[in-house]
């Protein structure tokens, strides 16, 4: 059960009572934005300045690991709590701590588990629901099928169902708690959801403090064509300033920018909504080693992250980057080699070998390794021609689902969002390919892949897919 949201007209005086000091700004209704904060009194460039904040919120309430730290020196079943399902991540915790705060302003009864503090209420004037795609309902998330955010989203999903999960078997076991937050229903997987929401879109990155929530300056809107900014000041409160040269009109927005590079699917996923005014035109795609090679799995463990790949367009070209796909385009034959060594303590660990010298640490770098190799441009070709049929593979993909039929229950917002996002990445995937095409098309005259392809008698099109991994002697 979801505590009362309080009206926005009382945070002022929530402000008032926990020292956050409004100046010529306040926060209303925003249309289409839920809350805004606006201007009340016309600022010309010269009233501003840094000793001139707009909007001062003290150190004390800034939410962040350490906060939590301090939170659960005052909460000694807190502590107990933190000690048995966090320190996973800085997020984990704050995520707790607000899962916590949410079961104190639910409560009916007479629990005297956990320590009110001024996110208790602060909670309570944020919106109940955030637009992002892991809160979309079953229908809503249809639509990004063919997206780059299909997979990711239902990845986000899983991962917050497991976490929760975790929380709640392990918290059961704490008798306090279990009655607070499970005997007495005053959180779900809803709440959790909601609050991963509410911090993925609401946190900041401070110069001193990390990463961060803080209240108030969490009202503030993006645009492309910021008119503020936020700092730390020398008493590490955070502060909201003018941007220099500024002027801003009574009853106007003042805006802050979330980030200048996030791409169309990374602001709704990470804000739920697309930014049309954004130049960053990028897009990122998982990509899975071959079908059936047998150092897959190796390649994976020694890689050490979700192997990708990004495309960028912008006014001039498209490029497109991955460094796993240069390691997933070798093989032994080529000089790839992976042995399990003991080290000095008796751990085993698995070292990667290119043309006999240890690369361990270097499986980023395989565009880089494999160039100056006498075959390099082959191996190039075999990374382009990968590329370029997951980039086919996914322009197919979106373009076979129509979003327009079939909608069911669907927010205008999400189908609205959906059909931006789907536009922009056609468009990218379009590009790449022709990029792709284009640089394919001038490998294939390269002489040394004429005389490799002469020498193996494989046609162009072999170069491609699973052959070109996984059955190297289609390569030797
Ligand atoms: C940090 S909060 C800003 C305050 C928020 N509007 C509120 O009602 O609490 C970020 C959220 O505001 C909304 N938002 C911010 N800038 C926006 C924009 N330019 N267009 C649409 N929605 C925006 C999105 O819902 C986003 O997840």
């Amino acid at each position: 059960m979801a505590p009362q949201e309080l009206p926005i007209d009382d945070l002022p005086i929530w402000a008032r009572l926990n020292d956050v000091r409004f100046t010529n700004v306040r926060v209303v209704k925003s249309e289409g934005k839920g809350y805004g904060v606006i201007c009340q009194q016309s600022f010309d460039a010269d009233d501003s300045g840094p000793d001139k904040p707009l909007l001062t919120v003290p150190h004390g309430l800034v939410l962040n690991e350490a906060a939590v730290e301090e939170y659960a020196k005052e909460d000694k079943n807190f502590k107990q709590l933190l000690e048995a399902v966090g320190h996973r991540s800085p997020r984990a915790d704050i995520l707790l701590f607000l899962l916590v705060q949410t079961a104190i302003a639910s409560r009916t009864g007479p629990s005297s588990t956990g320590v009110s503090n001024p996110w208790t209420e602060y909670l309570r004037f944020l919106p109940g629901t955030v637009l992002v795609p892991t809160l979309w309902n079953e229908d809503e998330r249809l639509l990004l099928r063919g997206t780059s955010l299909e997979s990711a989203v239902n990845a986000k999903m899983l991962a917050l169902d497991a976490e929760y999960e975790v929380v709640q078997d392990i918290s059961s076991d704490i008798p306090c708690w279990n009655e607070l937050l499970w005997e007495s229903r005053t959180v779900s997987l809803r709440d959790w959801m909601r609050l991963d929401g509410l911090y993925r879109s609401r946190c900041l990155e401070l110069p001193r403090s990390g990463e961060s929530m803080v209240p108030c300056i969490d009202m503030l809107n993006h645009s492309s064509n910021a008119t503020a900014y936020y700092e730390e000041n020398a008493k590490d409160e955070v502060v909201l300033l003018l941007r220099p040269g500024v002027s801003i009109s009574e009853g106007q927005e003042v805006t802050i920018s979330y980030g200048d590079s996030k791409s169309a699917a990374e602001m709704l996923f990470s804000y739920g909504f697309i930014d049309p005014e954004s130049l960053t035109q990028s897009l990122v795609l998982p990509l899975e080693p071959f079908d059936g090679d047998p150092l897959a799995r190796a390649k994976l463990v020694s890689f050490g992250e979700a192997p990708r790949v990004r495309v960028a367009r912008d006014a001039d070209s498209t490029t497109w980057e991955s460094s796993f796909v240069h390691l997933m385009c070798v093989n032994e034959e080529d000089g790839l080699e992976f042995r399990v060594l003991q080290d000095t303590e008796g751990g085993r660990q698995l070292c990667v070998f290119w043309q006999d010298e240890d690369v361990t640490a270097r499986t980023k770098e395989f565009a880089s390794l494999t160039q100056s190799h006498p075959l390099g441009t082959v191996f190039r070709l075999r990374a382009v021609t990968v590329v370029l049929e997951l980039l086919q593979a996914q322009l197919e993909l979106a373009r076979s689902y129509d979003v327009d039929t079939d909608l069911g229950d669907v927010r205008d917002e999400c189908l609205e969002a959906a059909r931006q996002l789907r536009r922009i990445e056609t468009d990218i995937l379009q590009s790449g390919i022709d990029a792709l095409e284009n640089e394919r098309n001038s490998l294939l005259t390269d002489a040394s892949v004429v005389a490799y392809l002469g020498s193996t008698e494989t046609s162009g099109s072999d170069l491609a897919g699973e052959e070109a991994s996984t059955e190297v002697d289609d390569f030797s």
